[in-house]
């Protein structure tokens, strides 16, 4: 089998990009957010203490004729940027893009963070990182991909995520008319269990190319490109007026600013962000100074390509026994 599900960023800001998916019988229809930055599928539930949902839609196990409780399991994740839910685990029948689990573990949350109060776009998470990152106990449970990946004609799900507009998931099939070009691969480290790969260099603007390794995850449940100081430095180097921000904790300058490309190395090809996605948004409504969409990894350890580069891109997810990333401009 192969699918497709649009996805849509949740604002103007594109700060996420959620996907319409079908849990219990009769189906329950909730905004999530796929993540192949973690390894949950949580929801927001009937379970979720009540000050903590603001709009967002719930499951209720309850009125699924084919829920199931699992009996004495219970997961708690933490994200890096410190926001975290937790509660207990169901089983039920979950559809995505056509596609059916069914009998997927869906983590009920019974109490979440802030954040994700606060965000009444988004109705819980769809970890479609690898099984390390799982937070079940007294055992992991598998993800959506897990469960689908042996029906599927090829073992792969991409990503083709836009500035402002709908784009898509694609499961168990690489849509040609997605991308330009050709797709070039590169290895994956699942360890710790992101989509972690070596990026072959970047360069800003019309300088020249500087070949060096960055390590980093491909993240679509991150906003932001995280990248090493020496990097984001020089590109800020080149926006006249930009600096460092303790009060916004992150680089920022005049929203009328503009913005060089970005590209990033991936083995022989480049991908160029557009100068324009790195004007993030105002650091707060109105405001004449603006947050880059570029920051610095350093306080994280890890560098993230996430939403911000991966929207300028096609990304193909292989699930192969060999996993890998394939990307490709379009
Ligand atoms: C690791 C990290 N440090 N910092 C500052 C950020 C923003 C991250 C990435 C992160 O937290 N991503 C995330 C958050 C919630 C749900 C899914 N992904």
């Amino acid at each position: 089998t192969s699918g497709s599900v649009a996805t849509s960023p949740i604002d103007s800001s594109d700060d996420a990009y959620s996907i319409p998916v079908s849990i219990g019988t009769p189906a329950q229809v909730l905004n999530l957010d796929l993540d192949t930055g973690s390894s949950d599928l949580w929801v927001f539930s009937s379970l979720t203490t009540a000050s903590e949902v603001n709009g967002q839609n719930i499951y209720t196990p309850s009125k699924s004729s084919t829920s199931k409780l699992v009996s004495g399991a219970t997961w708690k994740v933490k994200y890096g940027d410190e926001s975290t839910s937790s509660g207990v685990v169901y089983t039920d029948k979950v559809t995505v893009g056509g596609i059916t689990a069914s009998s997927q573990a869906v983590e009920v949350a019974k109490t979440v963070s802030a954040s994700f109060t606060s965000n009444s776009d988004i109705d819980g998470l769809i970890g479609m990182g690898f099984d390390s990152l799982n937070s079940a106990k007294p055992s992991a449970v598998p993800t959506f991909f897990d469960n689908i990946i042996g029906n599927l004609d090829s073992p792969v799900f991409t990503a083709d995520l836009k500035h402002n507009k709908a784009g898509s998931y694609d499961f168990g099939v690489i849509d040609s008319s997605k991308y330009t070009g050709s797709l070039t691969y590169v290895a994956v480290d699942t360890d710790p269990g992101y989509w972690k790969f070596t990026s072959s260099g970047y360069g800003i603007g019309s300088a020249a190319f500087k070949s060096t390794s960055v390590v980093g995850i491909a993240d679509t449940g991150t906003t932001l490109l995280y990248l090493d100081t020496a990097i984001v430095k020089a590109y800020y180097a080149t926006v006249s007026g930009a600096s460092n921000s303790a009060t916004y904790g992150g680089w920022v300058f005049k929203c009328s600013a503009t913005l060089p490309n970005f590209v990033f190395g991936v083995g022989s090809a480049k991908i160029t962000i557009p100068g324009s996605y790195i004007n993030y948004s105002p650091v707060t409504t109105g405001s004449s100074t603006c947050f880059g969409g570029l920051q610095d990894s350093t306080d994280i350890g890890i560098n993230i390509f996430g939403d911000v580069a991966l929207k300028a891109a096609f990304v193909v997810f292989d699930g192969s026994d060999t996993p890998r990333l394939g990307w490709a401009s379009k």
